[in-house]
């Protein structure tokens, strides 16, 4: 039996040493440094090694990316050498290996979730992918694919393997996500905007709220599971 994974709480979208500092204090178990260039958490690849240096050997450093081909991951992996790159974008199964293979690192592969149908891509990316990322579907007209502090109908997720570990994000923040904990159970949670007081603008005193909700929420879970 494989041993069971911790979980996990990722804090995406930092981009000053400040709030990174915040993020580490209270916990963050893993950080997101965002590579889209549209999305108002972006970072340029000079400001993300100055806070991948802050970070190294106290989180898990996570690169954001969205449809990137392999010889741009693996020049990023060699500029900054996050511990995991994040596939936000519409990369396919076969994608998601490739890219996991030429960057040399375990990818997130993050699945917009609108309806029921959309839980059937998860099983295809067993496999290709070392973790699923559970997110709410982008609006339709969206100029990024993630990041729109919009949360899902969790109670789809009751339609999953219940043997399938995922992350879930969509729109967590400090009020909703021990209901999301206790409801889907997941191995992990993602948060963006929920610990922001503008786009892009992350809050030191969201951040600790934030981590500590989710830690208590986690800890009830595990408690329940082994009653
Ligand atoms: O945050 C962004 O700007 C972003 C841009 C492009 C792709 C993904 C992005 N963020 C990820 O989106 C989810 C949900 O974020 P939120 O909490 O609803 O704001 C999260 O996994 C972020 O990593």
């Amino acid at each position: 039996m494989n041993a069971p994974v911790p979980f996990a709480i990722k804090i995406c979208g930092l981009s000053t040493p400040e709030t990174l500092e915040a993020a580490l204090g209270a916990g963050a178990d893993m950080i997101g440094l965002n590579f889209h260039p549209k999305s108002p958490r972006f970072v340029t690849l000079e400001r993300a090694r100055e806070l991948a240096a802050m970070a190294r050997g106290r989180t898990a450093i996570v690169a954001l990316i969205v449809d990137w081909d392999g010889r741009r991951a693996a020049e990023l992996v060699e500029a900054l050498k996050p511990d995991w790159l994040q596939l936000h974008g519409s990369e396919t199964p076969d994608e998601t290996a490739a890219l996991r293979r030429v960057a040399g690192r375990p990818v997130m592969k993050a699945l917009g979730i609108a309806g029921a149908e959309d839980l059937g891509a998860v099983a295809a990316y067993r496999g290709a992918a070392d973790r699923i990322l559970l997110d709410a579907k982008p609006p339709k007209d969206a100029a990024f694919p993630g990041g729109h502090g919009r949360p899902f109908d969790w109670s789809l997720l009751a339609g999953l393997d219940p043997a399938q570990p995922f992350m879930l994000s969509g729109g967590l923040d400090p009020a909703n996500v021990a209901q999301a904990i206790g409801l889907t159970r997941p191995a992990g949670v993602d948060v963006s905007s929920g610990v922001e007081s503008a786009p892009g603008v992350k809050d030191p005193a969201r951040i600790a709220e934030f981590i500590a909700a989710a830690r208590k929420a986690a800890a009830a879970v595990q408690e329940g599971s082994q009653a």
